[in-house]
């Protein structure tokens, strides 16, 4: 397969700093619970609520909603049920935001999330989502050739953007020439460009910009995107895009958006699997004594917060 990087060619219609590619190839406190009836987690219908907390959510179909911080949580028997669920809930999104304003920005992580937006690529969705209103970005980056196995761009170019018709201009890779910190600069501006010609919103809260839906995954350390646990990363409160030149998890050169802007979101989707991220789920959502504080933690967007979670990530809570 050719690959995305011995590909690119670049459009000279917009600033050097913001040059889109085109791909030539084909391209819990005050939590209530409710029970649904059915174990397939597609629809959100509800059809009990209680308002005590479930002793075990790790069984599928079960959603909590914290009404105060629009938080939640869904658990599935599957994998397979969760990214049903998810590309429902992202085609629901793109209609709503394209109907609304136009646009979809969606920003996405590298790691498994990608593999469980499969769905989005099959019918009825491949066909039924107006995809040229998508705007794609990543919430973070690994400084690396955009046709190099760790790169978050290849990963998602491989298995979802070279399989819908996304306009290639509309997909907002790194310049990968760049150092890190050059890079976070360079991406940085090129948001800001795309907030003044009105692709991207802005927060009127925040004043940093407000992604339509950011979908992200979460380590088994319970970091998100490039922002790791006790890293002073964490308390960033200016720049919109950062870089970290010594991430735990290879490679060490990223590039990372920031905690307030992942927290201006209208939506974002936490997708978390397996038995080996239970433990932090527990602290995110459940009872845990742990008194540390995860990344994961501090997410915590002015719009909804849906956490998709497997039977496995969720059999702690
Ligand atoms: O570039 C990255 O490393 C990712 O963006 C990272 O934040 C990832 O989403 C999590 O580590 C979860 O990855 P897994 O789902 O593969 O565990």
């Amino acid at each position: 397969m050719a690959t995305a990087s011995s590909s690119l060619t670049f459009s000279t219609s917009l600033p050097k700093f913001c040059r889109p590619y085109s791909i030539s190839i084909t391209p819990p406190p005050h939590v209530s619970v409710y029970f649904k009836k059915l174990s397939i987690s597609s629809s959100l219908k509800i059809s009990k609520r209680t308002t005590t907390r479930a002793s075990s959510m790790a069984s599928s179909g079960i959603t909590t909603i914290d009404q105060n911080n629009k938080k939640v949580v869904e658990v599935f028997d599957t994998e397979e049920d969760l990214a049903v669920s998810l590309a429902k809930y992202t085609a629901d999104l793109s209609d709503k935001f394209a109907k609304e304003r136009g646009a979809f920005t969606v920003v996405v992580s590298g790691g498994s999330l990608i593999k469980s937006l499969r769905k989005l690529v099959e019918a009825p969705y491949v066909d039924s989502i107006d995809w040229s209103r998508w705007h794609v970005f990543w919430v973070d980056e690994r400084v690396v050739p955009k046709d190099h196995p760790d790169s978050n761009y290849k990963l998602a170019f491989d298995g979802f953007l070279s399989k819908v018709p996304i306009p290639p201009g509309n997909v907002y890779a790194i310049n990968d020439a760049l150092s890190s910190e050059g890079a976070a600069d360079d991406y940085e501006t090129c948001l800001k460009h795309l907030v003044h010609t009105g692709v991207i919103n802005i927060s009127s809260l925040s004043g940093f910009p407000k992604f339509d839906l950011m979908l992200v995954g979460m380590g088994p350390d319970g970091h998100v995107a490039s922002l790791f646990p006790g890293h002073p990363l964490l308390k960033e409160n200016q720049k919109w895009v950062t870089h970290i030149t010594d991430s735990p998890k290879p490679p060490p050169e990223r590039i990372t958006f920031t905690f307030p802007v992942i927290n201006s979101s209208a939506y974002i989707a936490l997708v978390v699997c397996g038995a080996g991220k239970a433990s932090i789920v527990q602290t995110a959502l459940g009872k845990s004594q742990n008194s540390e504080v995860f990344p994961v933690q501090m997410v915590s967007p002015e719009g909804e917060l849906k956490w998709f979670l497997d039977k496995d990530a969720a059999s702690k809570l």
